[in-house]
């Protein structure tokens, strides 16, 4: 279990990215759910052990994550939002080396988790072609593959399916599914489906706090019978945004669908079974009123 208590992050340039955080992530899946600019990346980077935050405490287990950074670092998985550059390495020799950097020194032992880990993320057939050739989906593949290794405890995925087709998601997807119940992942991403599909809990960060925190299933139960849809004409868009609480808009063959929050049914529109994007949209659109 790792517990997040009143973590709070403020920057040299007075950038608040977190305001007092208080999370309980148990094992299994769990999605942070965030818009740009959020604070999750300064979450994970802090869970991370890559900066230290400026007051608040966390701990995984029996370790004090902040004031014994290199015990976390031991057991911890982490793909970055972005490694920045792809070395001219082969997939099989960069893997070899992160795994003597986690401590498998034994060359045989090496060799086997590496081989199974190429095979458990697709690469085999590619494992001596450069990095630097690969596709977003084959680097994502390489990168939990490098956080898989040394069999971590705590996995942290920062906005791993950004940039993927629907294909190149769906594996990546899969792979995390794959990793098991028994260790604590962490999911952190701006795109609703990827934490509908994947996570038995969830929270959703905006404006560095904590704004819901549950279980998908229960969230949008929450959301029932208070979600209604229109399909309007895209001039009239402003002048339901004024009468009404718009959470979101999107097109389908040409046409505006709206969709908008009331505990009563608004002339003119239809009951929508709620889903966890308009979970996530009210939540945006509440603080957007409120600001
Ligand atoms: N090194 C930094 N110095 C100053 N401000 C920063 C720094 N890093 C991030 N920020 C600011 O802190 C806030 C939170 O950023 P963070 O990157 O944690 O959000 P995010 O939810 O991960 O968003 P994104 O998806 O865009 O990465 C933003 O306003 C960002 O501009």
């Amino acid at each position: 279990m790792l517990e997040i208590a009143n973590l709070s992050h403020t920057y040299p340039n007075g950038t608040v990215a977190l305001d007092d955080v208080t999370l309980s992530i148990p094992r299994g899946m769990y999605g942070l759910l965030g818009p740009n600019g959020a604070g999750k990346s300064t979450l994970m980077r802090t869970i991370a052990t890559l900066q230290e935050p400026t007051a608040g405490t966390i701990t995984f287990g029996a370790i004090d994550v902040i004031a014994e950074p290199e015990k976390l670092r031991r057991t911890l998985g982490y793909l970055p939002q972005d490694f920045g550059v792809y070395p001219r390495v082969s997939a099989y020799s960069m893997l070899d080396q992160v795994a003597v950097l986690k401590g498998i020194t034994g060359k045989s032992e090496r060799k086997s988790v590496v081989e199974t880990l190429l095979n458990q993320v697709n690469l085999w057939a590619v494992r001596d072609k450069n990095i630097a050739g690969f596709s977003g989906g084959m680097r994502q593949r390489f990168g939990i593959a490098q956080a898989l290794i040394g069999n971590p405890e705590l996995i942290i995925v920062d906005e791993p399916t950004a940039g993927l087709d629907p294909e190149e998601r769906n594996r990546f997807l899969n792979l995390l599914v794959a990793i098991g119940d028994n260790v604590v992942v962490i999911l952190s991403t701006h795109i609703v489906d990827d934490v509908a599909d994947l996570c038995p809990r969830m929270a959703v960060l905006a404006n560095g706090r904590v704004q819901i925190e549950g279980s998908p299933g229960e969230l949008i139960a929450s959301t029932r019978g208070k979600v209604w849809k229109k399909v309007i004409d895209h001039g009239e868009l402003e002048s339901f945004q004024q009468s009404h609480e718009v959470i979101s808009t999107r097109l389908f063959a040409g046409n505006t669908i709206i969709h908008v929050m009331s505990d009563t049914q608004p002339a003119g529109f239809e009951p929508v079974e709620g889903g966890l994007e308009d979970v996530y949209f009210s939540t945006l659109s509440t603080l957007r009123r409120a600001a």
